[in-house]
């Protein structure tokens, strides 16, 4: 029997199985079961990266985004109206079959945003491309989750990623001698002793370390125990409300996470962007030599999740070296508390801060006490601010 056909028996098991206490392990341990099989499923081939012939795409810009979703929900639609780069759109299924890379220009940033070929029910199970489809989103900042408006087919889930939720407060550590030793931190409703042992046992781990820190269910358990999930930011983006009744249009856009648009009507897009830029959460982070205005144009992008935002993480952008040679920083911007703030490296710097390098033995430009003046300046340095002339 094939390791589809193994799911399919085991989620059919699941299923007539009626859930309560006596049968909890074993649905627990069905769980478990398939999580390994799908993992089986989805393992890349040996020596590859599993992303597969047509959607090795280079990372290009400052943060990359996948369109995902059913097909003809208007993915590619949507990437040649945001970037310019034609992503052939048609009326069957489909139409898409490899990963288009384009770029967005947005905040003097670039983003890299890629047209998938739709998913399917069953891309868990590596159905159509959906193997290749969750490795390159797995590659991604954020999704896009491209959804019909005009259809409710809810949708299409994923056994690597999970969307909008942060990962589970358990910590878990494999030993080699010991046995299996288990504590929690708070009460747990939805797992005990006993079922945590069963489902390492099903993973053949019988020497760990688990402690929860939450009331975690048993998927977290698996999750934490598979180790490969990748928990991401999504937008849900409803598509095609051109065709769809205002009152529905309004529950939509009122559900967490979503933005509603129309690609035929070029209808909030703009609101599209800002959510997508707000959800990457990128810093951007304005260099400026002494005694010269800063280059707005070409900012230092930092992000939250991807290696951090603070002074250290600023250096080490620019150069692998500069960190030696830095005394203190000088910081404009929300992030300041001053106007300029004298900051050392482990301050964290937030977007559309202006960063001037104050390097060992080098006299700072203009001595103290000259932004005395200026505590009443606005600390927050906007696009329209830019062009006021910052001092020092
Ligand atoms: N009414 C309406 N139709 C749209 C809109 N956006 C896209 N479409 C249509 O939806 C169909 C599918 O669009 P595609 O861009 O090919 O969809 P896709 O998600 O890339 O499809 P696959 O690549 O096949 O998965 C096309 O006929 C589009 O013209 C929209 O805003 N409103
Ligand atoms: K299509
Ligand atoms: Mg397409």
């Amino acid at each position: 029997m094939g390791i589809v056909e193994r799911i399919k028996e085991i989620e059919f098991e699941m299923g007539r199985t009626q859930k309560n206490k006596a049968t909890e392990y074993h649905l627990g341990q069905l769980k478990a079961k398939i999580a390994k099989l799908r993992t089986q499923l989805l393992e890349p081939p040996k020596g590859t990266t599993g992303a597969g012939e047509g959607f090795e795409v280079t990372k290009f810009g400052h943060g990359r985004v996948a369109l995902i979703g059913f097909p003809s929900v208007g993915k590619s639609t949507l990437l040649t109206l945001l970037t310019g780069t034609r992503s052939e759109a048609a009326s069957y299924e489909f139409t898409t079959l490899t990963c288009i890379p384009g770029i967005i220009h947005y905040n003097d940033t670039k983003i890299q945003l890629l047209d998938l070929p739709g998913i399917i029910e069953g891309a868990s199970e590596g159905k159509g491309r959906g193997r290749q489809v969750i490795a390159v989103s797995k590659s991604s900042d954020i999704v896009l989750m491209v959804l019909d408006a005009s259809k409710s087919e809810g949708h299409p889930g994923s056994c690597y990623l999970r969307l909008n939720k942060k990962p589970p407060h358990i910590y878990f550590r494999k030993k080699k001698t010991g046995g299996i030793s288990f504590n929690s931190t708070v009460a747990l409703t939805h797992v005990d002793e006993k079922l945590c042992y069963q489902i390492l046992h099903e993973y053949k781990i019988h020497n760990a370390e688990v402690l929860f820190r939450e009331d975690s269910t048993v998927d977290d358990l698996i999750d934490v125990i598979e180790g490969n999930r990748k928990y991401m930011k999504c937008i849900y983006v409803y598509n095609k409300i051109d065709v769809v009744g205002i009152d529905d249009v309004d529950v939509l856009a009122r559900q967490p996470n979503s933005v509603v648009i129309s690609c035929n009507l070029k209808l909030n897009l703009d609101r599209l962007l800002a959510s997508m830029w707000e959800a990457m959460g990128l810093v951007r982070v304005y260099t400026k030599p002494q005694g010269q205005q800063p280059d707005f144009t070409d900012p230092v992008v930092l992000s939250t999740d991807r290696g951090g935002c603070t002074v250290e993480d600023f250096c080490n952008h620019i150069h692998r070296n500069l960190l030696k040679e830095v005394k203190y920083v000088l910081v404009w911007g929300t992030s300041a508390r001053h106007y300029p703030q004298h900051c050392g490296i482990s301050h964290t710097l937030s977007d559309e801060d202006v960063v001037q390098i104050v390097k060992k033995k080098e006299k700072e430009e203009g001595g103290r006490g000259r932004f005395k003046s200026h505590s009443n300046a606005p600390t927050r340095i906007s696009d329209r601010e830019k062009k006021a002339p910052l001092k020092q």
